[in-house]
């Protein structure tokens, strides 16, 4: 079932029609299910099942309150990587001690706004962030509970950007000196060594990577456990992809039942997981109005109102998203390849290209897709303000974040005197 569906030849959002939406807060918006929020979370917590877990969504996916605390409500935990993700949490009365804090630049003001905030777990992503955090925890006369993050050099086959997990990587600690840094963590005064963590990239569309990755940190587990290193929690990042196209990722499931099936000697180990475009993705959409369309010799433009200050991924990842008619036609009008691009002025500014559809001037277009990496990737470039958030629940439209004022536009800038 998806709650982005069509009804008499018109796209509804569970129960509210997308054009009505569009009417009333105008375009560009991004339009987003509740319903699909908690389905994508109870996926992964139905498939840990049977298994000490917990899901934390990585916020940075879509870091909205109204989001942030419909996963709350069901007991979330959350990925964070930096203080202002954290107080996103806070407001939006997440469980601060179901927190951890990934990144590879925490600052020492980050470290301890986190250990005032007792979260579960830094995951540690270099011997200097280490000795940081020990330093700060010391200073303020608290513990921290810390997991390495380590690098295992497994090739995620995704896109370079959004790789994560090879050597040439900034992300984590080689795995090969992983056995070490954590003697160094036992050796370092106010840390608690609770657990390993790992994330190999995003939009992974095999589980293969993630097993290859799986082996290897369960070696080192099983090297620190020689040692007396006994850990409380794996933590295995996110990364699980979803079709955009005609990719065929694992469902949550599947891929859930083969790391559970790794871990059948290890019952009290702790699996957390760390999705963040597995749950948000699909539970959004962006919509946006034509402009105009502009025919030329070469090609066929559908120029409309969302860019990619609204939508990056197109242009930063060549990322392919589905964009359909909110209210396909059938009164005759030709079908033609489309390049939907934006207002922005940019060349690489485009939705898609190459779109069979059959539209006019002032129809309305829903990018598919567009729940995670969207409204939190965009920005104000060319000084456009950002595009309204909806949440639809069952037949009732809330505005979980306003569209931008132009004044916004300026906040906090100060003329010379
Ligand atoms: C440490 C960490 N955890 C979780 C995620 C979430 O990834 P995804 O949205 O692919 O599930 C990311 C982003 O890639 C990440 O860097
Ligand atoms: N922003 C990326 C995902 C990056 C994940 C963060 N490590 C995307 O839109 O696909």
């Amino acid at each position: 079932m998806d709650f982005f569906h069509y009804k008499d030849q018109q796209l509804f959002a569970e129960e509210v029609a997308v054009a009505d939406i569009a009417k009333q807060y105008g375009t560009p918006c991004y339009v987003y299910s509740r319903k699909t929020f908690e389905r994508h979370y109870h996926a992964f917590t139905d498939a840990a099942d049977g298994h000490p877990h917990l899901v934390c969504y990585a916020v940075k996916a879509n870091s909205n309150i109204a989001v942030l605390n419909v996963l709350a409500k069901l007991g979330a935990g959350f990925d964070i990587v930096s203080k202002g993700e954290l107080a996103r949490v806070i407001e939006a009365g997440g469980d601060t001690c179901k927190v951890v804090f990934s990144g590879v630049a925490k600052t020492s003001d980050e470290i301890e706004f986190a250990l005032a905030h007792n979260i579960k777990c830094f995951n540690v992503e270099s011997v200097a962030e280490l000795k940081r955090i020990s330093q700060v925890a010391h200073r303020v006369n608290k513990t921290a509970r810390i997991s390495i993050r380590v690098n295992p050099d497994i090739d995620a086959n995704t896109h370079p950007y959004i790789s994560t997990g090879l050597k040439e990587n900034k992300f984590g600690i080689d795995i090969k000196q992983a056995f070490d840094v954590y003697q160094l963590a036992y050796a370092l005064p106010a840390l608690d060594v609770v657990g390993v963590d790992f994330h190999i990239g995003s939009q992974l569309t095999d589980v293969e990577p993630f097993l290859a990755a799986l082996d290897k940190v369960l070696a080192l587990i099983e090297q620190l456990k020689s040692a007396g290193i006994e850990l409380h929690h794996l933590d295995i990042g996110g990364g699980l992809g979803v079709p955009y196209d005609s990719e065929k990722p694992p469902h949550p499931s599947a891929y859930a039942a083969e790391v559970k099936a790794k871990l059948i000697n290890y019952p009290h180990l702790e699996l957390v997981f760390e999705p963040g475009r597995a749950i948000a993705a699909n539970a959004g959409i962006l919509v946006t109005q034509i402009e105009y369309l502009k025919p030329s010799q070469e090609k066929h433009f559908a120029i409309v109102d969302a860019g990619m200050n609204d939508m990056l991924r197109p242009s930063l990842y060549q990322a392919w998203q589905n964009i359909i008619a909110v209210a396909p036609r059938d009164d005759g009008t030709p079908t033609h390849n489309y390049d939907v691009v934006g207002p922005v002025c940019e060349t690489g500014d485009f939705l898609g290209k190459d779109r069979p559809l059959a539209i006019q001037a002032g129809d309305l277009l829903a990018q598919r897709s567009a729940g995670a990496y969207g409204f939190t990737m965009s920005s104000n470039y060319n000084s456009r303000p950002r595009a309204a958030e909806l949440m639809v629940d069952g037949d009732q439209c809330y505005v979980v974040r306003q569209r931008e004022t132009l004044q916004s536009l300026w906040q906090g800038e100060q003329l010379l005197p």
